[in-house]
């Protein structure tokens, strides 16, 4: 087990047909936060490989080149611009949303329209991760047709730039006509909090012989055109198992450190989640505490009249 990691995410050399981006910023200035996003020598380096947009081919890459991304939830332009600059590969609108932003305890009421406010919030904050919506519980499930129809809504109207679809074997059809209509597929299976009442609670999914059909369903949705699939409460095993049979780029959370990549809600990774965590999370930060502290001082200097001073104030 180690510790926090310290050092930024690498990413992969591109092949060497491919021109190179933007040549790495020496000074520091304005030009340095459109170019690297984020800080140090190792940076420095990674700038040169480093896409202006991340995008699926490029996630496809790190899985090429044996290297790991990051994908973190994200809801607001202000966090979306934090965490991009700070080098995250990929953005994801989660309906996650649903319970961190909207207080709901399931993720079963979000709604097309409110995961639209959100994607447009995320996009408008993110300048070059990859930002992935997730698709509302009831609004693709029905046919092909639906699933097309609501994922270019959420690419037209959402600007985000692909979509992820929870669900097995079973949506490998309506995978395969987004995909057909252009729209990038996440597909997510193990446990898929969608189907949490049919799931029979919070559980982890593929032990046994339920591996076999993990992997079938990954091999049918990466068939069907999906880029990505992501893994959930998944043996580390099962889903290091899936990801060494399929050539597309795998995403875990809770699905061990046997995938390319690895997602968490962002509330939970800097510790803002109250209550009882999945033991999948690793807080880096008590910003719960943070913020508490800080408002707490606030509203003592309010109180007191240290807030505010002179130079927040305006002679006439
Ligand atoms: N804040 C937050 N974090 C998440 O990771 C998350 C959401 N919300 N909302 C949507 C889904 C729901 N997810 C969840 C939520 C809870 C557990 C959970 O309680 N897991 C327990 C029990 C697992 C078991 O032993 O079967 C755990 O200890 O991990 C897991 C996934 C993941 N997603
Ligand atoms: C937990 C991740 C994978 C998700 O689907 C979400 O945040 O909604
Ligand atoms: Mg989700």
């Amino acid at each position: 087990m180690s510790e926090t990691p310290q050092t930024p995410p690498q990413t992969p050399q591109q092949p060497s047909q491919q021109p190179r981006q933007q040549a790495p910023q020496t000074s520091g200035g304005p030009a340095d936060a459109e170019t690297a996003p984020y800080s140090g020598p190792a940076a420095d380096r990674a700038a040169e490989f480093t896409p202006r947009r991340v995008r699926t081919v490029h996630l496809r890459r790190f899985k090429e080149a044996g290297e790991r991304f990051a994908m973190l939830t994200a809801y607001d332009a202000t966090m979306a611009g934090i965490f991009d600059r700070a080098g995250v590969e990929v953005l994801l609108v989660g309906d996650s949303a649903a319970n961190v932003m909207m207080g709901r305890s399931t993720t079963l009421s979000m709604t097309v329209e409110e995961m639209l406010v959100y994607s447009r919030s995320v996009v408008a904050g993110a300048e070059r991760a990859l930002v992935i919506a997730d698709v509302p519980f009831g609004s693709y499930e029905a046919s092909p047709q639906q699933a097309v129809e609501t994922g270019v809504r959420l690419m037209k109207e959402g600007g985000v730039h692909a979509v992820k679809v929870e669900g097995g074997a079973a949506m490998a059809g309506h995978v395969r006509a987004m995909v057909a209509a252009g729209i990038p597929v996440m597909a997510h299976i193990g446990f898929t909090p969608q189907s949490e009442h049919a799931l029979g609670g919070y559980r982890v999914q593929g032990r046994g012989e339920a591996g076999e059909r993990l992997l079938a369903d990954a091999r049918a949705l990466e068939e069907a055109g999906a880029f990505s699939v992501l893994m959930e409460m998944v043996p580390a095993a099962v889903a290091a198992e899936v990801d060494a049979g399929l050539a597309v780029p795998t995403v875990g959370i809770g699905a061990g450190s046997g995938t390319t990549g690895q997602v968490l809600v962002w509330q939970d990774m800097l510790g803002l989640t109250a209550g009882r965590k999945p033991r999948f999370v690793r807080e880096y930060a008590d910003l719960r505490s943070t913020v508490a502290e800080a408002v707490g001082a606030y509203r003592e200097d309010v109180r007191t009249g240290r807030f505010p001073a002179e130079e927040h104030s305006f002679d006439d």
